[in-house]
């Protein structure tokens, strides 16, 4: 059921709902990060198989807003990947530090979700596991330069350790994805407020497109 906010006139409006994947190879830590933002705790051992959604109501810019979070499997079907990326309208990448084969996955996703969304999505790119400095197998430069490419924030965490990127990058998507809304419910105002011009203009200026041909 979708949340509601009073509004200062009394009313009750339903909050802008932000739709988050996390997407990355398995055992990056994407389940501990989604649960780590959720509760503020940290969780050792999580089923790997499992997918979850989960919902959470923030504040952000003082306004709420209902974030639903889909923490996905690292190893999943091509088509399921597909309907996570349909879903979604923003995306948490995440590899780990000491593990370069799934920084490398990293491109390929990105790939995968421009040929599925054919459009600018927003996202944000996560180096997690940073407390295992002695086994950094990507560096800080590396992942930052990725970033980059794909024209995105950059954050390294630790979620064991809870560091607070944790919350910021979470939030750091939300808000790129409601300013996108914001942007795209305008401009379709503004056409169907020009459609409805042209149809009144039509209506009572009938002859207004032949004079203005025969004025030639
Ligand atoms: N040292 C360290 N370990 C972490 C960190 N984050 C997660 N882990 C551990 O990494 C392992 C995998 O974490 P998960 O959260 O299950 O990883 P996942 O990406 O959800 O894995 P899948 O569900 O298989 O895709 C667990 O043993 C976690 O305790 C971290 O910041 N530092």
């Amino acid at each position: 059921m979708p949340v509601s906010a009073m509004t200062s006139n009394g009313k009750t409006k339903p909050t802008p709902e932000v739709r988050l994947a996390v997407l990355g190879r398995a055992g990056v830590g994407k389940s501990a990060l989604v649960v780590r933002f959720l509760t503020r705790r940290f969780i050792w051992e999580y089923d790997p198989t499992l997918e979850c959604t989960y919902k959470h109501v923030a504040t952000l810019d003082d306004e709420m807003v209902t974030m639903e979070i889909l923490d996905t499997a690292g190893q999943i079907e091509t088509l399921q990947r597909e309907g996570h990326i349909r879903w979604a309208d923003g995306f948490i990448f995440v590899y780990a530090i000491n593990d370069r084969q799934s920084f490398e996955e990293i491109v390929k996703l990105k790939d995968h979700l421009d040929d599925v969304k054919k459009t600018n999505v927003q996202c944000v790119l996560v180096g997690n596991k940073v407390d295992l400095m002695r086994e950094r197998d990507v560096s800080t430069a590396e992942g930052m330069k990725l970033a980059t490419d794909m024209a995105c924030a950059f954050f390294e965490t630790s979620v064991c350790e809870g560091s607070e990127e944790i919350y910021e990058l979470f939030y750091e998507v939300a808000r790129e994805v409601k300013r996108r809304k914001l942007i795209e419910t305008k401009s379709r105002r503004r056409s169907s407020a020009a459609q409805v011009k042209q149809v009144f203009t039509k209506m009572f200026n009938p002859n207004k497109q032949t004079n203005r041909q025969s004025s030639m």
